[in-house]
Parts: structure tokens; C-alpha cells; sequence
């Protein structure tokens, strides 16, 4: 019989060790919260998201949608979760982030076949007879990081940023307002803060010229892009970004805010809201000075401060088999954003494919690669150095769904862009 082990209760490292306990194995679960907390995490619970509450979207024609529906089929232990904690967002899901830990926690320690040791693990070691699936994370801590450095020799950074949250209460209704973009979902989903021109201009250029925190200078994953970043780009940069303001009607004007800060709600008591695409790294009182300048927002309550924080991850094109086993010692595998992939439920879908492939591993079966044909199958290719071709979702296969593009493979692009940089900078 096998041993599991599983290093992290992220969202990867709690999807492998459900599928090898729902399997019949048992397993053990390492996780050093709460004796050590990452710079980003906060909450002693497992699965936590540590910045946007979103999970994306839950419509089953995009990307999105289309990868949570084939995690549920195949067992996940988060989507059914998320589904249950979900607060309105428009077509996103997103959940109450306490409830949704709180309960993948309860879910775990609750299973007759996983056991859950909190240390912090320093080294890569395993018996013979051992499986250990590595799921630690973006911000791996501590010796780990240098054992899997010597492990892999290809060990990736880049730096990525988390937005500020604020009190509901201390938002001022009489200039912000409840709606969601083209109405496509409630009127309290979303706070909206409009700006005219004017106070657009006179915010860009505080925000331009505001005291960032110190970071070495590598790169900011795209999507994750400070504020401030973008903002030096063009005075318009983020008014055709995340403070765009189409689909939204200002009912003190009638009209079309010039442009426009969404805040998303945070909690299922709508008490929170973050400020979406505002991740930022400026210093604290920073954030409180300038951000005080969003219409709305002059005596927010700031519960939390963006942050910036290093991304660590593994050259998984040239270190991983498509099952994410590694090529040097398949009885290692990898899981969730130490892979590369991005995003909660991505690292959440990869932890399936590397609890499932363990386990067909201890069973002398031959791995589960979805192939081209679905968002898991794609997401697998996408970190071996296979190309992603024919790429037709489940779905369409099923004739359910028209054939869509798929945004992973704009993903594999862009970080298969960023690793390289990063391999020229070390
Ligand atoms: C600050 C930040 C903001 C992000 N924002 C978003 C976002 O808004 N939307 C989105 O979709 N994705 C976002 N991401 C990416 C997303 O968090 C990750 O894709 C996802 O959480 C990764 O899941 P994971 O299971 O791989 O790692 P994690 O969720 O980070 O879990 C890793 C676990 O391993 C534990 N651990 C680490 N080192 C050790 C060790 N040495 N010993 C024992 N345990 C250890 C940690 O405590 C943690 O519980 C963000 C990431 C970060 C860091």
C-alpha cells in the first residue's frame, strides 16, 4: 500500500487530498498555518483566497464557467462549496471567503481518511514506498523554497499585487451607487464610485505620483497589474481598464460616469467590499490619502491595505509530465500555482489532476490526461510542452455547446512570455 503525502491546504493541496481520500487512501495533509502565515495569508483555515473573492465566471459557454463544471464532474471538493457560499456578483461566482475556507476546513478535517499535521515543511523527503504531491503555493516558505530549487533548478519569480477592501458602511451612498454593469445581475452586487473629468484627472495624477512601496523591479503578472502601474501607462489607462464605466448609468446625472471604481462584495452580508483591478503596492497611508479621492470614498473605511507580494513557480514546460509528475522522480508531483498555472480555480483543478494521477500511479494505471478536449485537459497541456491544439471544450463534444476559443491558451502565451523573461534576468 502507498503513502500519500500532500505538502499545502491551498486550493490545490485540499483537491489532491480529497481526490486520494475519496479514493479509499489515506493520506496526510501538512500545512503550516497556524504556527506560520505567508505574507498574504491571514485566516487559519484552509483554501483561503487571499485576495478577490471571485472565482470568475459561472456561465457554462466561457472559460471559466466551463473549467468549474468540469471540476464538479470529476469530484471537486471546492466548486460544490462555492456554489453553497456563493454571494451575488453579477455573472461571477464569488463567495464569502470566510464561509468558503471555514467550510472546505470543516470538510477536511472531517474525512475518515485524511489526516492533517500543521508544521512547517523544510525539506523534500520520501520513502520508497511514498507519494508526496507538492502544493505550497506562490509564496512557498521558508527552506522548501531552497529544496525545491535544488530539486528542479528551474525556480521562477515575479512580483503580483491584491486590492484593497473597505467598510460598506463608510461608503457614501449619496455620491456612489448600487448596479451592476448592463444590469446583468442586483443592484447591490456592485458599488459603483463615478467620477466627472475632473476629478478622473486630478486622481490619476495623485495616484501617478504617490510613494510606492519598495520592490525589486520584476515583473508584474498582467492581469495582477498595480494600479498605479497602469496608470503611468496614459492618463486613460485605466479609464479602458478597471475603472472603466460602460454599462453603468450614473442616477445623480442620468448618464454615463466619465469613469468609474467598481467595489465588489466581499461577504455574504454585503458588510465588505473590495476595490476591483485595484491591486496596488503604494504604502499604506498612501492608499488612505488617494483612494480617499474616489467619489464615495472620502471617509472609507480601509479593513485592508493592498499588497504586493513574490510569486515563486517551477519552469513546469520543461520540469513536469502533462499528469504533473515530475520528470526526474515521477513519485513527486506538483500542484496549483507552484506550476505556473494561474488563478484560484485553476490551481484548484490542477490539485484534481495531481490527486487523481497519484493515485492512478499507486495503482500501476496509466495517468488521467484530459487531452485537448475539455479546460482541465488544456490546462495539463499547458504546463507540459505540448502545444495546445484542436482544442474543443467538453461540452462542444457533447454537441451541448458551441466551440469557444480558449482563453488558456492566451494564458500559456503570456506565461510562457513572463518564465522566459525571468529565466534572462537569473
Ligand atoms: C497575494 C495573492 C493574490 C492573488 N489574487 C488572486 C485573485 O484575485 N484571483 C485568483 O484567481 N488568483 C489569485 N491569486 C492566485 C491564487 O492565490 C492562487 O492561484 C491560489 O491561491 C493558489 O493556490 P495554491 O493551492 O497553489 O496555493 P495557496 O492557496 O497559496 O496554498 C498554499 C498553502 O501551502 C502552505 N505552505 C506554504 N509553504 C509551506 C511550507 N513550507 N510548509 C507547509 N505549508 C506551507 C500555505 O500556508 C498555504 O496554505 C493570488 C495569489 C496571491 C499570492
Amino acid at each position: 500500500m502507498k503513502k500519500f503525502t500532500v505538502i499545502g491546504a491551498g486550493l490545490a493541496g485540499c483537491e489532491a487530498a480529497w481526490q486520494i481520500a475519496e479514493a479509499g487512501y489515506e493520506v496526510t495533509l501538512l500545512e503550516m498555518k497556524p504556527e506560520k502565515f505567508s505574507p498574504a495569508h491571514k485566516n487559519k483555515n484552509f483554501a483561503e483566497l487571499v485576495c478577490s473573492n471571485s472565482l470568475k465566471a459561472s456561465r457554462i459557454d466561457s472559460a471559466a464557467g466551463l473549467l468549474k463544471e468540469e471540476m464538479a464532474r470529476l469530484g471537486s471538493l471546492t466548486v460544490p462549496v462555492a456554489r453553497n457560499c456563493a454571494v451575488p456578483a453579477g455573472g461571477a461566482l464569488a463567495v464569502d471567503r470566510n464561509e468558503f475556507s471555514q467550510t472546505v476546513t470543516d470538510m477536511i478535517n472531517s474525512h475518515p481518511n485524511i489526516t492533517v499535521e500543521n508544521k512547517l515543511v523544510e525539506e523534500i523527503s520520501l520513502d520508497d514506498d511514498e507519494i508526496l504531491i507538492i502544493a505550497t503555493g506562490p509564496l512557498t516558505e521558508g527552506k522548501l523554497g531552497e529544496a525545491i530549487q535544488n530539486l528542479c533548478g528551474d525556480y521562477l519569480s515575479f512580483y503580483d499585487a491584491a486590492a484593497p477592501i473597505v467598510m460598506a458602511d463608510s461608503v457614501d451612498m449619496q455620491k456612489a451607487f448600487g448596479a451592476s454593469r448592463y444590469d446583468r445581475g442586483g443592484d447591490d452586487d456592485y458599488i459603483n464610485c463615478p467620477f466627472n473629468k475632473a476629478e478622473y484627472e486630478a486622481f490619476i495624477e495623485e495616484l501617478i505620483n504617490a510613494e510606492c512601496a519598495v520592490v525589486h523591479d520584476f515583473d508584474v503578472y498582467e492581469g495582477c497589474m498595480p494600479i498605479e502601474k497602469l496608470a503611468k501607462r496614459g492618463l486613460d489607462a485605466p479609464r479602458f481598464g478597471p475603472m472603466k464605466p460602460v454599462g453603468l448609468v450614473d442616477p445623480n446625472t442620468g448618464h454615463r460616469p466619465w469613469a468609474c471604481v467598481q467595489l465588489r462584495r466581499e461577504n455574504s452580508k454585503g458588510t465588505m467590499f473590495n476595490l476591483v483591478g485595484f491591486q496596488t503596492n503604494l504604502k499604506f497611508g498612501e492608499q488612505k490619502r488617494v483612494f480617499s479621492m474616489i467619489p464615495g470614498l472620502e471617509n472609507a473605511e480601509f479593513v485592508r491595505y493592498g499588497v504586493m507580494h513574490r510569486n515563486s513557480f517551477l519552469n513546469s514546460p520543461k520540469l513536469l509530465n502533462s499528469d504533473f509528475s515530475l520528470r526526474s522522480n515521477p513519485n513527486i508531483f506538483f500542484a496549483g500555482q507552484i506550476t505556473g498555472v494561474e488563478g484560484y480555480m485553476e490551481s484548484a483543478a490542477s490539485g484534481i489532476m495531481a490527486g487523481v494521477n497519484a493515485v492512478r500511479r499507486a495503482e500501476g494505471e496509466e495517468p488521467l490526461v484530459l487531452s485537448e478536449y475539455n479546460m482541465i485537459g488544456a490546462l495539463s497541456q499547458y504546463i507540459s510542452d505540448e502545444s495546445v491544439t484542436n482544442f474543443q471544450p467538453m461540452g462542444a463534444n457533447f454537441g451541448v455547446l458551441p466551440p469557444i476559443e480558449p482563453k488558456i491558451r492566451d494564458k500559456r502565451e503570456r506565461y510562457m512570455a513572463l518564465a522566459n523573461r525571468a529565466l534572462e534576468q537569473l
